[in-house]
C-alpha cells in the first residue's frame, strides 16, 4: 500500500492533486464543520474549487438533517452549495426503500428510530412512517405496554421495516416496539452505523451507538445504507453521472469516508485531520484502509 501524500504546505503537490480530479465528494461532519463550529477557510476553499470548474457533492452519514436542512446550514455558514448537491444517508435510505426494496403497500410502513432528517426524506419519497420524533414515544414504559407489545395489540399491522439512524431521543419504549416489529419479521435497515459523532471539537455517541441496544436485543444486524455502503455510491454515481476515476472522496473517517472511496474505486481519497481519524491510524504498518493523501485541515487546499 503506497504511503499517503501529506499535502499541507506543499503548493505543487496541492496543484497536482486538484488537477487530477473533476469531481469532489465531500464528507461534512469533521471536514466542513464540527457541529456549529465551521473550520477555517471552508467557504473560500469551496469557492476555489467551483472557480476551477469542479463538480461538488456533499455526502454525509448524518441522518438527523434532510437535504433541505443542509441547504439551510450551508447558507447559515456562508458555504455556496445547492440542495441538489447534498446526498445524505437519510436520503440514501429513503430511495433504497421506495425504489429498490419496494415492499407492497400497505405493508411498506417504516418504524423510525431517528430524527426529522429521516422523516423528511421518507416523506419526499412518499414512504409512510411512524415513530421517530413523534412525542408520544418519548415517555416512560408502563406495565400495560409490556402486555400490548407482547400480544402485538400495540403494533401497527402495516409496519414492514425498522429504520434506525442517529437518535437524540432514544427510549426503552421505542427499542421495545422496534424489537417486536423485527421479531414479527420486519426488515432491519440503518442509515449508518458510525460509532461516534464529531461535535464542538470532541466526539459523542454516533448512530451506531444509538442503534446498538436494538442490535444486541434483537440479535439482528441492520443493512446500513450510508458510507461505506456501495449501494450509496451507485446511487450517487447514478444521480450525478461522473467518471469514478476522475472523482475524489474527502473525509475525516477511515472506516466510512476513505473506505467508501477505495471500495468505490474512485480516482483518489483525501483524509482531513479535523475530525474522527488520526494520522497514526493510517500511517501505522499493515493497516487496511489508507487514504491517497491527507491534510491537517480542508482549508489547507487554499493556498
Ligand atoms: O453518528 C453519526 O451519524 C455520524 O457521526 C455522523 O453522521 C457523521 O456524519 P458525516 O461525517 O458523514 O458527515
Ligand atoms: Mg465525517
Amino acid at each position: 500500500m503506497a504511503a499517503p501524500k501529506y499535502l499541507t504546505g506543499d503548493k505543487a503537490g496541492i496543484d497536482e492533486f486538484l488537477d487530477r480530479f473533476e469531481v469532489f465528494l465531500f464528507d461534512c461532519d469533521g471536514v466542513l464543520w464540527s457541529g456549529d463550529h465551521l473550520f477555517p477557510r471552508i467557504p473560500e476553499t469551496i469557492d476555489m474549487l467551483r472557480k476551477k470548474g469542479k463538480q461538488l457533492v456533499f455526502v454525509t452519514n448524518n441522518s438527523t438533517k434532510s437535504r433541505a436542512d443542509y441547504k439551510k446550514k450551508f447558507d447559515k455558514m456562508g458555504i455556496s452549495a445547492k440542495e441538489e448537491e447534498v446526498f445524505g444517508s437519510s436520503y440514501s435510505a429513503a430511495i433504497y426503500i421506495s425504489r429498490i426494496l419496494r415492499l407492497p403497500a400497505p405493508k411498506n410502513k417504516v418504524f423510525v428510530l431517528g430524527e426529522t432528517g429521516v422523516e423528511q426524506e421518507l416523506q419526499s419519497e412518499n414512504v409512510p412512517y411512524i415513530g421517530g420524533t413523534d412525542p408520544s414515544y418519548r415517555r416512560e414504559v408502563e406495565n400495560s405496554d409490556y402486555t400490548s407489545i407482547a400480544d402485538e395489540s400495540a403494533l401497527d399491522p402495516d409496519v414492514g421495516i425498522v429504520l434506525a439512524g442517529l437518535d437524540f431521543h432514544p427510549s426503552y419504549l421505542k427499542y421495545s416496539l422496534a424489537m417486536a416489529y423485527l421479531r414479527r419479521g420486519a426488515k432491519f435497515l440503518a442509515t449508518n452505523i458510525d460509532s461516534t459523532l464529531p461535535n464542538a471539537g470532541s466526539l459523542f455517541p454516533g448512530a451506531g451507538a444509538t442503534t446498538a441496544p436494538l442490535i444486541l436485543a434483537s440479535g439482528q444486524e441492520p443493512l446500513a445504507l450510508g458510507k461505506p455502503s456501495q449501494a450509496m455510491m451507485d446511487a450517487i454515481e447514478g444521480k450525478f453521472q461522473f467518471d469514478r476515476s476522475k472523482a475524489c472522496m474527502i473525509g475525516d473517517r477511515l472506516n466510512t469516508d476513505i473506505q467508501f472511496g477505495i471500495e468505490g474505486k474512485l480516482g483518489g481519497t483525501l483524509c482531513v485531520l479535523t475530525g474522527v481519524s488520526k494520522k497514526e491510524e493510517f500511517l501505522a504498518e499493515g493497516v487496511a484502509v489508507v487514504p491517497g493523501a491527507y491534510v491537517d485541515q480542508l482549508g489547507d487546499l487554499l493556498r
